[in-house]
């Protein structure tokens, strides 16, 4: 069983995959890929540097996260760009991962940009985690210490909620307590899962 797992920036993601890794899925983070594929010494971040210049390294040589997206949450040509760099070593080493993982897991890409890129078909099961933008960028500002514009730019790169919700086999609301988030973690894994 392959389960694509989505949600706006902020929506709770991270939150929902963890609580179904303790259940025993198999969790493939893209968020967590993209930072590996650009990591000190990848030819993903000379691909980077490449396209935008030494401003987007930071004293170490590592990558200045801030800077490169100040950069891309402000220009779509620059965020695309950066996309067509990421994506595609995101998506080998994601399919690297799923490969190795045992038989009959139930693997779960946890992935942003899912509804974006269009890989919804490409999942048995679509689970959408949801809440109203005003919570993410309640989220972003105050977990997050964003400002209100940068929490907004974000948004506004993605796909809408609607756009989401249209793929969804599955629907987390989470505007709720964590216990309650767990509580309905918890019926979505026993319906994907059995
Ligand atoms: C611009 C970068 C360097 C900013 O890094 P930063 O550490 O501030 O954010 P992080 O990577 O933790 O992402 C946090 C969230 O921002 C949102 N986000 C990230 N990239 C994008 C994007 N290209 N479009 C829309 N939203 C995005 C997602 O909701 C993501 O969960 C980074 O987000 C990046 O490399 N983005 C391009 C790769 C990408 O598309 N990643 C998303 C899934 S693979
Ligand atoms: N039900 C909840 N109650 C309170 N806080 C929550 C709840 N769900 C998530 N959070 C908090 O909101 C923040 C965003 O959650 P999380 O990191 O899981 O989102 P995400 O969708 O993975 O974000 P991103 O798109 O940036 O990777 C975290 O600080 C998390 O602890």
């Amino acid at each position: 069983m392959r389960v694509g797992l989505t949600g706006g920036v902020a929506s709770g993601k991270s939150t929902v995959s963890a609580m179904l890794a303790e259940r025993g899925a198999v969790v493939i983070d893209a968020d967590l890929l993209a930072r590996e594929v650009v990591a000190p010494g990848t030819d993903g971040l000379r691909a980077v540097v490449a396209a935008f210049g030494e401003q987007v390294l930071g004293p170490d040589g590592s990558l200045d996260r801030p800077a490169l997206g100040a950069l891309v949450f402000a220009d779509e040509s620059k965020r695309r760009t950066l996309e067509s760099i990421i994506h595609p070593r995101v998506r080998a080493r994601a399919a690297e991962i799923e490969a190795s993982a045992p038989a009959g897991a139930l693997v779960v890409h946890d992935i942003p940009l899912l509804t974006e890129t269009g890989q919804a078909a490409s999942f048995d099961a679509v689970v959408v985690v949801d809440v109203p933008v005003e919570t993410q960028l309640e989220r972003m500002v105050t977990l997050r210490g964003m400002s209100e514009e940068d929490a907004r730019s974000r948004v506004a790169a993605q796909a809408t909620r609607e756009e989401r919700l249209s793929v969804a086999t599955h629907v987390i609301e989470n505007t709720g307590s964590l216990e309650e988030l767990r509580a309905r973690v918890d019926e979505v894994h026993e319906a994907l899962a059995g």
